[in-house]
């Protein structure tokens, strides 16, 4: 395998599981939820294929497993072209970035994960192939140096990231697209849940499905993980997945009844015993709790501000009275003051 391979497999071995595959909506009228967004996007890729016109890059946003690998897929297979994957980090080079461009064809979609991570040659080369199609190669150093032009064939660009603030105003303002994805509510989420089982070939009850729906913070990725466990422990029991053992399942997996799980609450019970319940800045938690910045904020953080269960405050983070209850512990009289 050459290293071009390597950089596009990457990407592509996180996606290998079948099962997974299996899950993922093949169309937009499949995926469920984020209306306002799909109907969108219906619109731009009609209008882009009746001009018979590549579809314009576009920057999608939103917390992990909300659907941002889903929709490049959806995309690519929309507009009848190939779908390569890579993810900022993996991509160091700009020489492996021309290897890849030179090898799309018309209408193909390129996919960068993780888009706010790309070393900043790798970006700044993207710019002239984002709006001119045209990768600039610098051939030679010093004064002999020559700046030839690549062409490269009109693809969609599609980026993914956490938040668009992570991005450099030059490379966000490229996109013609630029999308944020919600977190699904819950009647979306048992729909999730009861596709999810039809695939998977599993017996599910309505109630089953919405104690499976409303654990799962929000996040399409989050349900098809809970059912999967829930299957093995209704399989174990030799029976359909009733309210009762996707109960029982979800207690021994360590998810509350908010959905939250044990690195969630060891987040809030820190800020109340370490912090006093905030305000508490992000570099100071990141050290109490041996997690990156990064992952606190992308990660667990949005579903807990989503929640109600923390704050954030000019000053850090706060847990709010909801927070404190939810993990059993008594809020300061004086909370709400410090919240204003
Ligand atoms: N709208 C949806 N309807 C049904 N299933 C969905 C939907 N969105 C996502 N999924 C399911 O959730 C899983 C995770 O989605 P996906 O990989 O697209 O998330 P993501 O936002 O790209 O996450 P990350 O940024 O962490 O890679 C998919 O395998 C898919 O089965």
């Amino acid at each position: 395998m050459d290293e071009i391979d390597k950089i596009l497999e990457a990407q592509a071995l996180q996606d290998e599981d079948k099962i997974e595959n299996s899950l993922r909506p093949k169309t937009l009228d499949d995926f469920i939820g984020q209306n306002k967004l799909k109907e969108n996007l219906k619109i731009f890729i009609e209008a882009a294929k009746k001009r018979k016109e590549s579809l314009d890059h576009c920057l999608f946003y939103a917390p992990p497993g909300l659907g941002k690998t889903t929709l490049s897929h959806i995309i690519a297979r929309e507009m009848g072209g190939n779908l390569r994957m890579t993810s900022g980090p993996v991509l160091k080079k700009v020489g492996d970035l021309a290897a890849i461009l030179t090898n799309l064809s018309e209408g193909d979609v390129f996919f960068i994960d993780e888009i706010h991570r790309l070393n900043h040659l790798v970006e700044e080369s993207l710019y002239s192939v984002m709006e001119d199609f045209e990768l600039d190669i610098i051939i030679g150093q010093g004064p002999s140096a020559k700046t030839i032009k690549l062409p490269v064939p009109r693809f969609t660009l599609v980026g993914a990231t956490t938040r668009t603030g992570l991005l450099s105003s030059p490379l966000r303002d490229r996109f013609g697209i630029v999308e944020h994805l919600d977190f699904y509510n819950d009647t979306e989420l048992v729909q999730i849940v009861k596709r999810s089982a039809l695939i998977m070939n599993v017996e599910i009850v309505s109630d089953a499905a919405e104690e499976i729906a409303r654990r799962s913070r929000g996040t399409p990725r989050i349900v098809n993980r809970l059912l999967k466990r829930v299957r093995d422990f209704a399989e174990v029991a030799g029976g359909k997945v009733t309210r009762e053992i996707a109960g029982g399942a979800l207690e021994a997996l360590a998810v509350d009844k908010a959905g939250l799980d044990k690195m969630d609450r060891l987040l809030l019970t820190t800020i109340i015993e370490k912090f006093g319940g905030g305000p508490v800045g992000v570099d100071t938690l990141s050290v109490a709790l041996s997690e990156e910045v990064d992952t606190i904020t992308d990660v667990y953080e949005p579903y807990l501000i989503q929640s109600g269960f923390i704050a954030r405050t000019p000053r850090g983070r706060v847990v709010t009275e909801a927070g404190f209850k939810h993990v059993g512990a008594k809020a300061p009289k004086n909370l709400q003051r410090d919240l204003l």
